[in-house]
């Protein structure tokens, strides 16, 4: 169906904590889930490799504390990994491993190549500047100085995501939760980017605000042609977004593929007892 991969994830770690004798053997064998019970370290993501293909939502799905958003953070550079390499395919930046590039080159890709929604507003907005003061703020971060020119993206953009123009000039801290995380979709798309991070963006939203939410993903992502790799603990808002998923449990991803076949023949006992319970 696709070419060549728009980025490679290879061999990601993050262990919080410096392990010990008893934990930095090659099997991990004696760990309790993620953690080790002699010294505490937590291996919050483990060898996790993946590709993600133009185009395409890949959905990470796990139980809470399977390590899904410690991912999507390192990519995002949010947090610092310990080992793993990243390759992004851009003629900026071919051949090279982005998680030991400067960090103003990772700024410069956090403002052009990369959008995130967190799942928390509060991470992602000012919550005191108005909703096009904060695509602004993200516009300007990558560059852009035109004033008229940012003032048209942002509307553009807020109503792409269904906020009333007439409301652009307050804070997202008045919005309700699907409001506030319309407005960062608007502000994570401001610079075109190639790729969206949502990490659980419709978790504590409302069965109704939940859809449309969804809904408005989906839009963008058939209208834009947009890479997304979307984390939530929820298999039904997985199977509704994604075209290929892996599931990770205990920092390892322990099962991927396309997100039918996940559906309806999963391999790992986990990942059965995942699906069944959604039926
Ligand atoms: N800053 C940190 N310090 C220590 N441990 C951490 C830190 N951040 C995450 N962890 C641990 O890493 C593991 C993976 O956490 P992570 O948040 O990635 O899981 P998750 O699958 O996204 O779960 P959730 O959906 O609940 O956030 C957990 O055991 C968590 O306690």
């Amino acid at each position: 169906m696709y070419e060549q991969p728009i980025l490679q994830v290879k061999h990601l770690n993050k262990q919080f904590g410096s392990g010990c004798r008893h934990c930095t053997n090659a099997a991990q064998a004696n760990l309790i889930k993620n953690y080790c019970p002699k010294c505490g370290t937590i291996y919050a993501c483990r060898n996790v490799s993946f590709d993600v293909y133009p185009g395409e939502i890949l959905g990470i799905v796990g139980e809470s504390g399977s390590g899904k958003s410690t991912v999507m953070h390192c990519l995002y550079f949010d947090k610092e990994v310990t080992a793993g390499e990243v390759y992004l395919h851009d003629p900026e930046f071919e051949g090279l491993n982005l998680l030991t590039i400067s960090s103003q080159k990772k700024r410069y890709v956090r403002n052009h190549k990369y959008g995130m929604v967190y799942q928390n507003p509060v991470k992602g907005l000012k919550m005191n500047f108005s909703s096009i003061g904060n695509i602004a703020e993200k516009l300007i971060a990558a560059g852009n100085r035109n004033v008229t020119a940012m003032q048209r993206i942002g509307q553009d953009l807020l109503e792409t995501v269904h906020i009333p123009l007439f409301r652009m000039k307050e804070a997202p801290g008045n919005f309700s939760g699907g409001m506030q995380q319309r407005v960062q979709i608007a502000k994570a798309l401001s610079n075109q980017p190639p790729i969206l991070f949502l990490d659980e963006v419709t978790t504590g939203l409302d069965l109704s605000v939940q859809a449309a939410v969804i809904d408005l993903i989906k839009l963008i992502q058939r209208e834009l042609q947009i890479s997304m790799i979307v984390v939530s603990h929820d298999l039904a808002v997985i199977r509704m977004l994604a075209d290929r998923t892996l599931v990770m449990l205990n920092g390892e991803v322990i099962e991927q593929g396309l997100t039918d076949q996940i559906l309806e023949d999963p391999a790992h006992s986990y990942t059965q007892q995942l699906v069944y319970s959604m039926l």
